[in-house]
């Protein structure tokens, strides 16, 4: 867990991601960037110089099949305390709404149903599974589809929810989170969706992927740019 646990404590030191007495949900999907970013917070809970309380939140969307039962051993075999909300936005977004492109409606109430699960309890802080990966694929995709330089931010404060959502593994890349899959024999949940794995968010990752093959070493580069406050000259 090293090199997960390396880029993380950077990343929280870098952006103040975690302070004293914080009450931190992990949203976890059962997918390997959520399950890796809780485990990889436990460990780091024992080492933080800053105390803070962790527990998993899972939403449930209703698809038939979402095995959360091995979430929750998962959660048990490292002491983390599981919470479910279970919801049916499954039904409104699929068989009610019958959306053509139904993932901003999904992830828009899978949003409001984890914060609203972590207010419930009081807790103050979301943990999010994204990587830098995935901030590069989000850096191209409001680019090229919505003509504006925007990536994933490591620290969000959501006004009307009074909820900070936090990107920890945001310096660490999705390859190290596989290997950390693999080698620590952490479980993943199959993600029932339909449309998973068919969003312009993957297509977006393939042209990237040309890009790297093109242009050796720009990877690092893209992600130098991301923090390079100084070498930003646009027409403002
Ligand atoms: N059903 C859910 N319940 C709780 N949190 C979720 C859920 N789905 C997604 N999340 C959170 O939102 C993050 C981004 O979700 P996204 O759908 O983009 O998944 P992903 O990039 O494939 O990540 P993962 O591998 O964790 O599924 C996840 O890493 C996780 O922290």
């Amino acid at each position: 867990m090293k090199k997960i646990l390396g880029p993380m404590r950077r990343a929280i030191q870098d952006f103040n991601l975690i302070e004293d007495g914080d009450k931190i949900g992990v949203g976890v999907s059962g997918g390997k960037d959520s399950m890796v970013l809780l485990y990889a917070l436990k460990l780091y809970q024992r080492f933080s110089p800053e105390k803070f309380q962790l527990e998993a939140f899972t939403v449930d969307l209703g698809f038939k099949g979402f095995n959360t039962k091995a979430i929750e051993k998962y959660c048990k075999s490292i002491d983390v305390p599981f919470n479910i909300k279970e919801t049916n936005i499954k039904d409104i977004v699929f068989d009610i709404r019958k959306e053509k492109n139904p993932c901003s409606l999904c992830a828009n109430m899978r949003r409001g149903a984890i914060h609203n699960a972590l207010k419930e309890k009081g807790f103050n802080k979301l943990a999010l599974g994204h990587h830098s990966d995935d901030a590069i694929d989000t850096l191209f995709l409001s680019l090229l589809y919505e003509g504006r330089l925007n990536t994933l931010q490591p620290l969000t404060y959501l006004d009307r929810k009074k909820i900070y959502v936090i990107r920890p593994l945001l310096y660490t890349s999705e390859q190290d989170i596989k290997n950390a899959i693999e080698k620590n024999n952490i479980p993943i949940v199959n993600n029932p969706c339909p449309v998973d794995k068919k969003t312009k968010r993957e297509d977006m990752n393939k042209l990237v992927q040309n890009i790297y093959n093109e242009v050796p070493g720009a990877k690092n580069r893209i992600l130098t740019a991301m923090k390079n406050k100084e070498g930003l000259k646009l027409w403002f």
